[in-house]
């Protein structure tokens, strides 16, 4: 069907030259992105370099240790710090600015935040650009129906009242279904989670093998994700989408009873969704193993393989009993995918194709952005200001729902106790929370009952809360890229939404890569913050400029940008045909794509000024 020589399913099983090989030569030890600021040549002579020295270190905290494909890869390449993050001077430049009033139930009016479930608008996303590289692309399909899901997996698209696939489903499914390895970026609100959960259920249809109940899981299927409350939502979703097959979904997260999960879990699964801690809590009781893995999908792949979590994913993709890369499909999914994260993941993917659909790293223009500068002491003042100003029922009867980030867990209660007082309803979620009041935070703002949530970044990544109707960032965060993702829990779906940010001082190190996120959202860009910008550009690593190598939409294949690395890699075969060229299509050319085969890309307009600046996570365990 596809024009793919060669394409591989689930059932084909892989062949030992297909298999990636398990060793690489020399390579620089890896940075976490949290030390990198620190960098001198002798601060990381003291870290892992492979994952023997984990092993030494873990040794007897692994399960499977006798099964496990040896693996002798070290952990990924050394990242690029960005230096100083320089304190901005005492509100200079805002004072020679004056800023408009805002009127912002005028501006939630005009956007019609609240508009019905039905009058989902993913037109919105028809006319943007998708960049597509790698060896032997499946071509996009227009429909549901032209993807031939199965019968099963239809009905339940229809009762999902999924009528046509979001942009990144129509390349990824495809994709997906020729049993290729991916990494996919497209913006948040678009239906990645579909993109990744409709091809796995449909290859575990296909191959007509379900698990049966035992004291070991062996899922065939594994889906990762950072936070519980985003496994949880994928959990639903992934239920959902297989209710009434046979294939079965399961959960495994922390802060919640182990018993009820492993119960469950000896009913047999197909699909697991986890958490890594919980995940890797189970296979070290023997009660999950990863051997019969088919499939891995990491949401939120980026931060899966940032700062604190990527020791554990490879304890769990490369230390565990799970089949090598190459032997299983692999698939990335985010909204943002930084090269440095970039390269890390190419370890644990094998001939892959990239995919990025949109401007990556931005909601489009359906998110309304706008930055103010507020002082910190001002901050609550001008938070109350906004809140006032805002019709608490929306335009259309529905609540309208303010989700409010700030930096700490402690800030996140204080905030939260003094909108209280003050007659706000609010409530706070965080990492220090216990799961059950996570939980109930999250209910009673997603019912509306308290329509501000007061949040960490731990409520940043994938949580699709109809309704959002506004995102302020109150306190600012330190990476552009948790910045996309927070305000995309507004303008999901196709429909509009409102992001205010309080930019102050201690913000300088942002407003490079903020002004050209806003640009490249035609969002206005305030003069000040431009200053700002132009003052954090003096400074070493004001903020992560050119994030996608100057691509003016974002996505950006890493390789692209690594002939040399590519060409002397010993294992460049594993990229199959690939050798810097690529497909580059918009979706008014879909239709020519299949025929035309590749494009090359001009290279040379892709600068070398990638400069990632230091992930940090707030409020994540
Ligand atoms: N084809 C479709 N038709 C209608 N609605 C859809 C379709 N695909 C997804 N949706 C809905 O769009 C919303 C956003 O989807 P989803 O949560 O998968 O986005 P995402 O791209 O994963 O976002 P994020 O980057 O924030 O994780 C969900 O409510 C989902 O049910």
């Amino acid at each position: 069907m596809y024009y793919t020589a060669k394409t591989m399913t689930w059932s084909d099983g892989v062949t030992e030259s297909t298999r990636r090989p398990q060793t690489r030569p020399t390579q620089l030890p890896y940075v976490p992105p949290h030390l990198r600021n620190n960098c001198n040549d002798g601060a990381f002579s003291s870290m892992p370099t492979s994952l023997n020295d984990y092993a030494v270190n873990n040794a007897n905290s692994y399960g499977f240790t006798g099964t496990t494909e040896s693996t002798q890869a070290p952990l990924g390449r050394g990242g690029r710090g960005y230096g100083h993050r320089g304190r901005g001077g005492r509100g200079r430049f805002h004072q020679t600015q004056e800023q408009e009033p805002y009127n912002i139930a005028s501006k939630l009016e005009e956007l019609e935040v609240n508009v019905d479930d039905e009058s989902t608008n993913f037109g919105a996303y028809e006319d943007i650009p998708v960049e597509v590289s790698g060896s032997e692309i499946p071509p996009p399909a227009s429909s549901f129906e032209e993807i031939e899901l199965g019968e099963s997996l239809n009905r339940n698209i229809k009762r999902c009242k999924y009528v046509k696939p979001t942009p990144i489903q129509r390349h990824a499914i495809p994709i997906a279904l020729a049993g290729r390895d991916l990494m996919a970026c497209a913006q948040t609100g678009s239906g990645k989670t579909a993109a990744f959960c409709f091809p796995i259920i449909h290859a575990i249809l296909e191959l007509n093998r379900f698990s049966k109940p035992g004291r070991v899981a062996f899922p065939l299927a594994l889906i990762l994700s950072p936070t519980r409350e985003l496994a949880c939502q994928i959990y639903e979703e992934a239920k959902k989408f297989a209710y009434q097959t046979r294939v079965r979904v399961a959960v495994a997260y922390g802060g919640a009873p182990i018993v009820h999960q492993l119960h469950n879990l000896e009913k047999g699964v197909d699909i697991l969704v986890a958490t890594p801690g919980r995940l890797v809590d189970m296979i070290e009781r023997a009660k999950v193993s990863l051997s019969m893995i088919r499939c891995l999908a990491l949401d939120e792949a980026d931060r899966m393989l940032d700062m604190g979590f990527e020791p554990q994913i490879r304890k769990i993709v490369q230390q565990m009993d799970m089949p090598p890369c190459g032997s299983r499909q692999t698939l990335f999914f985010s909204a943002t995918f930084p090269d440095e994260i970039q390269r890390l993941a190419s370890d644990f993917l094998s001939n892959y194709i990239f995919l990025s659909v949109g401007r990556v790293g931005s909601s489009t223009d359906l998110i309304a952005q706008r930055v103010e500068f507020v002082p910190n002491m001002d901050k609550r003042n001008h938070l109350m200001n906004l809140l006032r100003g805002q019709n608490a029922n929306g335009t259309h009867g529905k609540h309208a729902l303010t989700l409010i980030f700030v930096e700490t867990k402690r800030g996140a209660d204080a905030l939260e106790h003094w909108l209280s007082v003050n007659g706000f309803p609010a409530i706070a979620i965080h990492g220090d929370k216990v799961q059950m009041e996570r939980e109930r935070a999250l209910k009673s703002f997603k019912s509306g009952y308290t329509p501000i949530l007061v949040a960490t970044d731990v409520a940043s990544r994938g949580l699709d809360v109809p309704h959002v109707a506004h995102v302020i960032n109150f306190d600012l965060p330190k990476d552009i890229d948790d910045y996309v993702h927070r305000i995309g829990r507004t303008g999901r779906a196709g429909k509009s939404g409102l992001a205010t940010a309080f930019f102050s001082d201690q913000n300088m190190p942002l407003a490079k890569a903020l002004v050209e996120l806003l640009q490249e959202a035609n969002q206005e860009v305030p003069l000040w913050l431009n200053d700002y910008a132009k003052r954090a550009s003096n400074i070493v690593g004001g903020g992560r400029a050119r994030r996608f190598g100057g691509s003016k939409f974002g996505g950006y294949d890493f390789r692209r940008d690594a002939p040399y690395e590519i060409e002397n890699d010993p294992y460049s075969s594993t990229y199959g045909s690939f050798d810097g060229t690529t497909s580059s299509y918009d979706l008014s050319h879909a239709n020519s794509y299949a025929a035309t085969g590749v494009d090359s890309y001009s290279t040379g307009s892709y600068g070398h000024e990638f400069i990632h600046e230091t992930i940090v996570a707030s409020g994540w365990d």
